[in-house]
């Protein structure tokens, strides 16, 4: 074994760096063992250096992120400040200044990360990031690397953890919305603003990755059809019941059959209780992955929280690690083309559509007239008479497969009709 360490700079010590430093000093000989190297933590960056961190050096701690990645003895940069400045120009600097990064910052690999990997290439170095993907599970390098002789062509899972704690408790133990996303946050799943949890942003920013990853394209945050759980009530979650399905917040990743687009999307959507995806309680995740020649792949586990996070953070310290004494980098940008990402409207799939209505004759037919204007062909019809009567009742309606703009078409004109007082809510229904 080599006995000079390799030098770690770290930079954020939150939720998630707190962790890695810990485990860094905790398992140190193991990881040494494992690398080939004893590493060594030089310099831990931070806003507020007043703060007590238990278990870390306070002579390591500064406030000058810049000037640690600029020190140019640094071997691996590990990044988890979040968001996309200062975290994209520090990994830049990093790069300059011969460090290899682990970072895992979806937000900021979901914006640009074909940049950072062309600024990686061009400087030599590794950019990992298992762990900003579905937290813990190993999901970022077994498509990267264990797949990368198959053809994926279909992702499809849960991967924020805060949101499928929300939906859980609501759906398990009739939590409210608001109480279960106050435990969520103080779980540490959530992110620092959890609207980016609850409106798809983080989700989305995963999709984003990994269909990158899974397709070997550039696929963009923005590329990505969002929809987050604000919307999603205690009636949707009933009436998924009644439908044998419960409702999660999905991302799926799919390509085109001709090969030629891909599409990405994260939204709410009602799955089969029978589908193994709707067993995933808590902040847990879940991914499938369908590819050719593997078939189904399902990888499964804690998806968010300071030390699952951390765990995968270390997986990689420990590959770029032994890439630096190798002398080698791992996969690089220049294995990616490039494929159109295709609209929403294009997807299709079933919907499950809850419709306030007039409770009088001809109005089940005006609205299946509508559906069949649309070319969206019904599934089954079901109606709730209201106990206060009132002269109106909810239709919901559950229709085959469509594509969602023949979907949005139908719900635009069913909106006009004088008989539909209002549309409650739309789901997609997938995993059947
Ligand atoms: N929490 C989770 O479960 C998961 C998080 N992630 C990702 O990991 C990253 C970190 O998340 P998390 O640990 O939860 O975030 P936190 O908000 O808990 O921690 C952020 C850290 O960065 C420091 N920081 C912020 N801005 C600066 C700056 N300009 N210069 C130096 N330091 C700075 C903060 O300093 P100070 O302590 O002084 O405030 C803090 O230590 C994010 O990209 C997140 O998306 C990925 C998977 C799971
Ligand atoms: N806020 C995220 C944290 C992990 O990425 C989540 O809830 O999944």
């Amino acid at each position: 074994m080599r006995t000079r360490p390799l030098k770690v700079a770290l930079l954020g010590c939150g939720v998630v760096g707190s962790e890695v430093a810990r485990i860094m000093t905790t398992h140190a000989d193991d990881l040494a063992a494992r690398i080939g190297a004893p590493v060594e933590l030089v310099g831990v960056a931070v806003r507020r250096p007043s703060k007590v961190r238990e278990g870390i050096d306070p002579a390591l701690i500064t406030t000058d992120a810049t000037a640690l990645v600029q020190r140019g003895d640094i071997d691996v940069v590990i990044e988890v400040i979040g968001g996309i400045e200062p975290a994209r120009t520090l990994i830049t600097t990093a790069f300059e200044n011969g460090a290899s990064v682990v970072s895992a910052n979806k937000a900021l690999l979901a914006e640009d990360g074909a940049a950072l990997h062309a600024a990686a290439e061009k400087y030599g170095r590794d950019l990992y990031y298992e762990a900003a993907v579905a937290g813990a599970i190993p999901l970022v390098r077994p498509l990267r690397e264990s797949l990368a002789g198959d053809k994926v062509n279909r992702v499809l899972g849960i991967v924020n953890g805060t949101t499928n704690f929300i939906l859980d408790k609501m759906d398990t133990s009739g939590a409210g919305y608001s109480e279960a996303l106050d435990e969520a946050t103080a779980l540490g799943y959530a992110e620092a603003d959890p609207t980016a949890d609850v409106e798809g942003f983080d989700a989305a920013a995963k999709a984003a990755i990994l269909a990158g990853i899974a397709f070997h394209t550039r696929v963009k945050i923005g590329d990505v059809h969002r929809e987050g759980i604000t919307e999603v009530t205690a009636a949707d979650i009933a009436s998924a019941r009644r439908m044998g399905c419960t409702v999660k917040l999905l991302a799926i990743c799919e390509r085109a059959a001709d090969g030629a687009s891909v599409t990405a999307r994260v939204h709410p959507a009602m799955i089969p209780l029978s589908h193994p995806l709707a067993s995933v309680r808590e902040a847990y995740n879940a991914v499938f992955v369908e590819a050719e020649a593997a078939g189904q792949l399902m990888f499964y586990g804690p998806g968010a929280g300071g030390s699952p996070t951390a765990s995968a953070v270390l997986g990689d310290l420990v590959a770029v690690c032994r890439n630096k004494l190798g002398e080698a980098t791992g996969p690089g940008e220049s294995a990616y083309t490039r494929l159109p990402v295709s609209p929403m409207g294009e997807v299709v799939t079933r919907y499950h559509i809850s419709l306030d209505v007039a409770d009088k004759p001809g109005v089940l037919a005006q609205v299946a007239t509508v559906f069949a204007e649309q070319g969206v062909s019904i599934d089954t019809v079901r109606q709730q008479g209201r106990p206060d009567g009132g002269g109106e009742a909810s239709l919901v309606v559950v229709t085959h497969r469509a594509p969602d703009a023949a979907l949005s078409g139908t719900v635009e004109a069913l909106r006009k009709l004088d008989t539909v007082r209002g549309v409650a809510s739309i789901m997609r229904v997938e995993g059947e």
